[in-house]
């Protein structure tokens, strides 16, 4: 008798180009979800980063661009963007048929199209929670690319959190300014926070922890909440008490404005990476 049972499909080979913080999210994430090592390419220019990718992961990272990555049905590209066209002019031959996924901030489909001699680009904009499974990543796709090239990109974010589509590819330059950069806003609020509570009395310790499960709670309130921030915020204000006094202080020096002034000039940079480093030919 013949045996009929057929082995499981072979998980995707997914094929990055950098092995930096970005890779390294990405792919502890694949692990996790049972993605097999050796299913996994890295391509990274530094000892260092290969012996970490090595000692975390079990996985052999190569100097350079080679035939192993021929096999890939997917290329991430975790490079800088600054990077991005030389790795992108080493790597372009040996990737003829896979479909990209990019997480350089700014550089847009048009370049890596000429980069690559490929339309089938996705990119991204992840954001590092996605180190601990916490993340959010906007995703834009490129006109060629079909259902299946979605799903399998979705399949692959969805193990760092969760994921949002944009429909205009300027749009990611809002989700960096927003969530690619947030993490960032964050730990400065953090710092400033400790440092205010160390300046009243508190110790440093104290002050980190009580700062972060703050952040931690507020943001697990607003994210279960049917309400939305003003009204949370208002919760919180008793009249003429403590709130009431910061709020109005942060009021007055206009942080508000200030903050979204900021976030403007993250957008402005992410449009300027787009002419500094895609722009050439
Ligand atoms: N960090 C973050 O919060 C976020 C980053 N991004 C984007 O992710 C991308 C990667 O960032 P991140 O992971 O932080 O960067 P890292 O510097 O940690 O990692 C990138 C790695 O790629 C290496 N590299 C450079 N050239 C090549 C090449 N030709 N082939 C293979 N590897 C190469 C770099 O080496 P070298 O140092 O010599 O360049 C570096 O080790 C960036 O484009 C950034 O815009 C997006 C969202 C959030
Ligand atoms: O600072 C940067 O340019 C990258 C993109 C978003 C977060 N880090």
């Amino acid at each position: 008798m013949t045996d009929t049972r057929t082995a499981p499909p072979q998980p995707p080979c997914i094929a990055f180009i950098g092995g930096g913080n970005m890779a390294s999210a990405l792919i502890g994430g694949l692990l996790g979800r049972g993605h097999p090592a050796s299913q996994i390419e890295v391509v990274e220019p530094w000892d260092s980063a290969r012996d970490a990718l090595r000692q975390r992961f079990g996985i052999d990272a190569q100097a350079h661009a080679g035939a192993p990555l021929a096999r890939a049905q997917l290329v991430v590209w975790a490079v800088k963007p600054q990077a991005f066209q030389d790795a992108a002019q080493a790597t372009a031959a040996q990737v003829p048929q896979a479909l990209h996924l990019s997480v350089a901030a700014g550089i847009p489909t048009a370049s890596i199209a000429r980069w690559l001699g490929s339309e089938r680009i996705v990119r991204a904009m992840p954001n590092t929670p996605a180190l601990v499974g916490k993340g959010i990543t906007g995703l834009f796709a490129a006109r060629a690319v079909d259902a299946q090239g979605r799903a399998l990109v979705e399949r692959v974010i969805a193990t760092t959190g969760q994921l949002v589509w944009v429909d205009a590819e300027e749009q990611l330059d809002a989700v960096t300014a927003l969530s690619g950069s947030g993490p960032a806003y964050v730990f400065l609020f953090l710092q400033a926070m400790q440092q205010a509570g160390q300046d009243m009395g508190l110790s440093a310790a104290q002050a980190y922890q009580l700062a972060v499960a703050t952040f931690q709670g507020a943001a697990e309130l607003a994210a279960r909440s049917d309400e939305g921030p003003e009204v949370l915020r208002q919760r919180v204000t008793s009249k003429g008490g403590t709130t009431h006094a910061a709020i109005t202080h942060m009021q007055q020096q206009r942080i508000p404005e200030h903050f979204i002034a900021a976030m403007r000039a993250a957008e402005r940079r992410a449009r300027e990476l787009a002419q500094e480093f895609g722009a050439t030919p």
